[in-house]
């Protein structure tokens, strides 16, 4: 195979791809409603602007008392509280005080008001005894069990204080930050927003949509698109695309898969202009071994620089990055290989690992697994249990699968994660505890 450029590592590549990314995407962002927010990534620290809870809130249904004034309370030693109700004619009794919304309304020694849970509980009382430890009587209570200072109440700030970061820049929006930013009142969230267009190149390629449908192949015959006519044909359904726009918006990006263009150096050329006019990133698959119909390399170098071309890890190793100056922008290409296992690894080394990380998880391996010296493998893992095992380490395990080939899809659906077998490791032995970074949670 001819390389544009020479072969560097996984290490080099690594660094040249992520240090264009902090560059390029630090003005890349656009505001969206919290509702659309879900799983995209933070561009900047949030801070909460308030305590949350921002008022002491009960924890139970019960009676609101300064705890002090139940010290020792039991049930062979009640204490009677005056009950103080808060509707108006009630909250009349109490001096100069109006309902438990009120800011000026302070419970005082000797009295208990009734709170539900959630409710913000009066200023001066310090507790809740839950309802089950009352007996309610028209105008007073018996508390039947003691409370110390702030039992049964979420305290002021005890969520989040004023100034706390709620999410970071770079962090991935979940549900849970998503209820945070809602409940101190944050409607907006500036995430990392980019435009991203999908082109697969290849002769072989349908497209899924027409599957199923007849439609006029080359000659202009009307021709039913089935697995019949694909492999008397030797065709592909392209399913880099797909599988790409998942990727994305696995990775919080939706991104725009353009229809699949033929192996024609003019209509590649056109597709990629056009496709980088509208977008900030362009990620092809296909054409990347420089064979006699391989056009993408030779097309994209006419338009700018290629930053790498090759890179000594497997599978992946055609991949390429390139920058071109499209008017005053730069845009970036992400030449990935036809074959979608490849595709899959290149992306996820190369893009998802920036934006989005997998989790990672130390674990011994089943068996022996062997690999070059000066290449990066990428060894595809399935997680095995076995409660028996005597390993001292861990009881979960990685698996290496056998299958490996760059074309065959499902050694990634099966598999449960990946693990980098890095250059300069001559394969691993049975034990061997290795980083295994995960495709699930
Ligand atoms: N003589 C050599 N041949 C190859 C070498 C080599 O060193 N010497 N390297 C191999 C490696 S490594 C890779 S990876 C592939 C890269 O191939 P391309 O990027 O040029 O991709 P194609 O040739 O167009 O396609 C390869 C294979 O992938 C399937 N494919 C292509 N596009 C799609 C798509 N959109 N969806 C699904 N599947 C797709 C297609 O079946 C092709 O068979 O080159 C090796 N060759
Ligand atoms: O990148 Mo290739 O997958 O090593 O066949």
């Amino acid at each position: 195979m001819k390389f544009v450029k020479e072969l560097i590592s996984y290490e080099d590549a690594k660094k040249i791809t992520f240090q264009e990314l902090d560059e390029f995407i630090r003005d890349k962002y656009k505001e969206f409603n919290l509702n659309d927010c879900l799983n995209k990534i933070c561009h900047e620290d949030i801070v909460s602007p308030v305590d949350l809870p921002s008022f002491n809130k009960s924890a139970m249904d019960g009676y609101s008392v300064i705890a002090e004034d139940v010290f020792g309370a039991s049930d062979n030693n009640p204490i009677i509280l005056e009950k103080i109700e808060f509707d108006e004619e009630e909250n009349s009794k109490f001096e100069s005080k109006n309902t438990v919304g009120d800011e000026n309304f302070e419970l005082i020694n000797g009295f208990a008001t009734k709170v539900s849970t959630g409710t913000k509980i009066p200023e001066g009382s310090n507790a809740v005894v839950m309802k089950e430890y009352v007996k309610e009587y028209d105008d007073y209570i018996e508390v039947y069990l003691g409370v110390h200072p702030f039992e049964n109440v979420s305290k002021i700030g005890e969520d989040l204080k004023k100034g706390d970061i709620i999410i970071k820049k770079g962090e991935i929006i979940t549900p849970y930050h998503i209820a945070l930013l809602a409940s101190v009142g944050i409607k907006k969230v500036n995430c990392t927003y980019l435009k991203i267009g999908i082109l697969s190149t290849g002769d072989e390629l349908i497209s899924l949509e027409n599957y199923g449908k007849e439609v006029n192949n080359k000659n202009d015959e009307l021709k039913k698109i089935n697995m019949d006519y694909i492999s008397k044909t030797g065709s592909i359904i392209n399913s880099n695309s797909v599988m790409l726009k998942s990727l994305l918006k696995n990775c919080g990006f939706d991104a725009k898969a353009y229809d699949h263009v033929e192996d024609n150096p003019k209509e590649i050329e056109k597709c990629i202009l056009k496709i980088l006019s509208e977008n900030d990133i362009l990620m092809t698959t296909g054409g990347t071994s420089v064979g006699d119909r391989d056009y993408t390399f030779e097309e994209i170098s006419k338009l700018g620089e290629i930053l790498y071309h090759g890179i000594k890890i497997r599978p992946g190793r055609p991949v390429g990055f390139s920058k071109i100056e499209l008017g005053n922008q730069s845009k970036f290409i992400y030449i990935l290989s036809g074959y979608p296992v490849a595709a899959a690894v290149q992306f996820e080394l190369l893009f998802n690992q920036y934006f989005k990380p997998l989790k990672t998880l130390k674990i011994p391996l089943t068996r022996n697994f062997a690999s070059s010296l000066g290449r990066t493998d990428i060894m595809r893992i399935k997680l095995t249990y076995d409660s028996n095992s005597k390993n001292t380490n861990s009881k979960l395990f990685a698996e290496p699968l056998r299958i490996s080939g760059s074309g065959v899809i499902s050694s990634l659906s099966s598999a449960d994660g990946y693990v980098i077998i890095d250059e300069n490791i001559e394969g691993y032995e049975k034990g061997d505890i290795v980083t295994a970074h995960l495709f699930k949670k």
